[in-house]
């Protein structure tokens, strides 16, 4: 059995520019790695393609992104043999934390790997944006601003150390749905230039200062609940806050260790996904 690990991603910022005729929309976000992650097992079989999870609201067909990038794998490289896919989730479902790009990240990199492809990571990339938006920055990790779709990614350095307090309401939320009903003539764009500057500059206060989000008052008016959890945050002491991707998950930053158990404890009031991780923003070697 080949293992991979699948980390979940954050968006220090997230903008909105326009919608496409493809029915897209042309974004500018900067995302970074966190140390939340599922792993990705994969075990050589004769043919076919089976998924295996414990968790009941991932798919084990060709609805998993995981599946998908298997079968885009053996149809492109004409692979005959066939895998068993386990996932050990740990990335929150429909979160906005990219949970299930980077399983299908994870599976284009360890088939690379138990096929023999040799494939670089550029490779792996673009094969990654056939499934969705958010695969390319997933084959990378690290930390990076991604354009048109997501698909352009460009490396950026890694942000200065920190914990994130991460925290999901029970409620999923449709990426589809928040695309759908974002208004862009009353957009509010985060300043993704002055974000690029904070982490160049390995400015902690000036990255808590220019977290932004586009989508995130769409979500918050769909879902009240974000927004009381971002205010808790607040109040429990997180030095800022933002809701991740098209949510719900909000996340907040923290440099002093000691404040975590007040956020944590604070938060899993009335929250029953909360994790407090460490920021990792570093891209990792091919698997
Ligand atoms: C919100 C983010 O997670 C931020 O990282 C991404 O922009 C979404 O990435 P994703 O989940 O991989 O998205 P995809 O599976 O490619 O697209 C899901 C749906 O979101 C909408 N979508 C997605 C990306 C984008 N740039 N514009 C869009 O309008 C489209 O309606 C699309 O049908
Ligand atoms: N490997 C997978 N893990 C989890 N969900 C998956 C997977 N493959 C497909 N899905 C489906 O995708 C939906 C969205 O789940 P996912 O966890 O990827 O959302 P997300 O974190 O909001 O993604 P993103 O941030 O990229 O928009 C789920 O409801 C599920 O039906």
């Amino acid at each position: 059995m080949l293992y991979v690990k699948a980390p979940a991603k954050i968006n220090l910022t997230l903008d909105v520019l326009h919608k496409r005729p493809d029915n897209y929309h042309e974004i500018e976000m900067i995302m970074t790695t966190v140390d939340l992650a599922d792993r990705i097992g994969l075990k050589a079989t004769e043919s076919g393609i089976y998924i295996e999870s414990a968790d009941r609201f991932v798919p084990n067909d060709s609805r998993n992104l995981a599946y998908q990038a298997a079968q885009l794998i053996k149809e492109t490289y004409g692979i005959k043999s066939g895998v068993i896919i386990s996932l050990d989730k740990q990335i929150p479902v429909a979160a906005g934390l990219a949970g299930g790009s980077s399983d299908a990240a994870a599976t284009l990199k360890g088939l690379n790997q138990l096929w023999q492809l040799n494939l670089s990571l550029d490779e792996l990339a673009e094969l990654g944006a056939k499934i969705g938006s958010d695969v390319s920055f997933c084959v990378y990790g690290g930390t990076a601003l991604a354009k048109g779709r997501g698909e352009i990614i460009q490396e950026l350095p890694v942000p200065p150390n920190c914990w994130v307090i991460l925290a999901k309401p029970t409620i999923g939320v449709s990426t589809a749905e928040v695309y759908g009903a974002f208004d862009v003539a009353n957009a509010q764009h985060p300043n993704t230039e002055e974000m690029i500057e904070a982490l160049a500059k390995g400015d902690y206060n000036a990255m808590c200062a220019n977290l932004g989000n586009a989508l995130e008052s769409v979500t918050l008016n769909l879902y009240p609940e974000v927004a009381q959890i971002k205010d808790q945050m607040k109040k429990f002491g997180a030095d800022a806050v933002l809701m991740s991707g098209s949510g719900p998950t909000v996340f907040g930053l923290v440099q002093q260790e000691a404040r975590i158990p007040r956020i944590y404890n604070g938060l899993r009031g009335f929250c029953t996904e909360v994790y407090a991780v460490r920021l990792i923003g570093e891209r990792e070697s091919l698997a």
